[in-house]
């Protein structure tokens, strides 16, 4: 593979499902904040490029003392989505010397369970492919649909029905695409008004299909107070 590797961190984001006074990704698990174990992952494959944490223009938590031993950059282009903060930084890649023929592979801050070895999983089973692909897990338990806004995870539920599981996975990160087909992707997304949640989607808008590869129950995010205990114990 000749076109490089370049990873995309968003870490803007505020975490209120997690409802700590902290943005999630700066509290500790495991002797590490979140963002620490989620850089160490790809500190640990040294085929990158370039590493780029997109922090708010805010952000008062970002200590660069607490990575002085991992390698990366950062910029202060966080916007008020996650899509926004992935855009912007994709806008800003091209100063690392980036190209659109170079892989970015995009990865959640809030998910500290990533390992190399999960990131090499998708490199080998994407590095070919002219789309591109994710981490996802099959769906393994029956799924319910509820009656509200899970936001409110302490709002009394009671299930509408039971929807069928089959073909259904869950998305996890690194998602991994082309430098310049993601970025006219999220940028025709945000034209279009589309909220999308995660980089696949708006490659799915313009007609494409990434590869689902199977990713791993230890990297899941971080989203409710008790997942903190949670990854805590994992990755102790
Ligand atoms: N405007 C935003 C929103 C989210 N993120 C990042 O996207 C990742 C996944 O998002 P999510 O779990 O939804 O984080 P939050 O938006 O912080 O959580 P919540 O939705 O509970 O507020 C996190 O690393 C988060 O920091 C970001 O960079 N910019
Ligand atoms: C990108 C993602 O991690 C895939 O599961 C997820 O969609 C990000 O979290 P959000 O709550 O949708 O912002």
């Amino acid at each position: 593979m000749n076109d490089r590797l370049f990873a995309v961190i968003p870490c803007a984001g505020t975490g209120q499902r997690a409802g700590a006074p902290v943005p999630k990704q700066y509290r500790t698990v495991a002797g590490k904040s979140l963002l620490q174990h989620a850089l160490g992952g790809f500190d640990g494959c040294p085929e990158f490029a370039q590493t780029v944490v997109a922090l708010s223009p805010e952000d008062g938590h970002f200590d660069p003392r607490r990575f002085a031993n991992l390698r990366y950059a950062v910029r202060r282009c966080g916007g008020a989505t996650r899509h926004e903060t992935v855009l912007n930084t994709l806008h800003e890649l091209p100063d690392f010397g980036a190209r659109d023929n170079d892989w970015v592979l995009v990865h959640d801050a809030a998910r500290p369970g990533i390992t190399p070895a999960l990131i090499r999983r998708l490199i080998a089973a994407v590095r070919d492919d002219a789309v591109g692909g994710l981490l996802a897990l099959p769906l393994a338990d029956t799924l319910k649909r509820g009656e509200a806004d899970l936001r409110d995870a302490d709002a009394a539920q009671r299930v509408l029905r039971t929807e069928s599981r089959d073909g259904l996975w869950l998305a996890q990160t690194p998602q991994m695409f082309r430098l310049g087909m993601l970025r006219e992707a999220l940028d025709a997304a945000l034209a279009s008004g589309e909220a999308v949640t995660d980089e696949a989607s708006a490659i799915e808008a313009m007609g494409l299909r990434p590869i689902l590869v199977p990713g791993s129950l230890r990297n899941f995010k971080v989203t409710w107070p008790d997942d903190f205990a949670l990854a805590d114990d994992l990755l102790r």
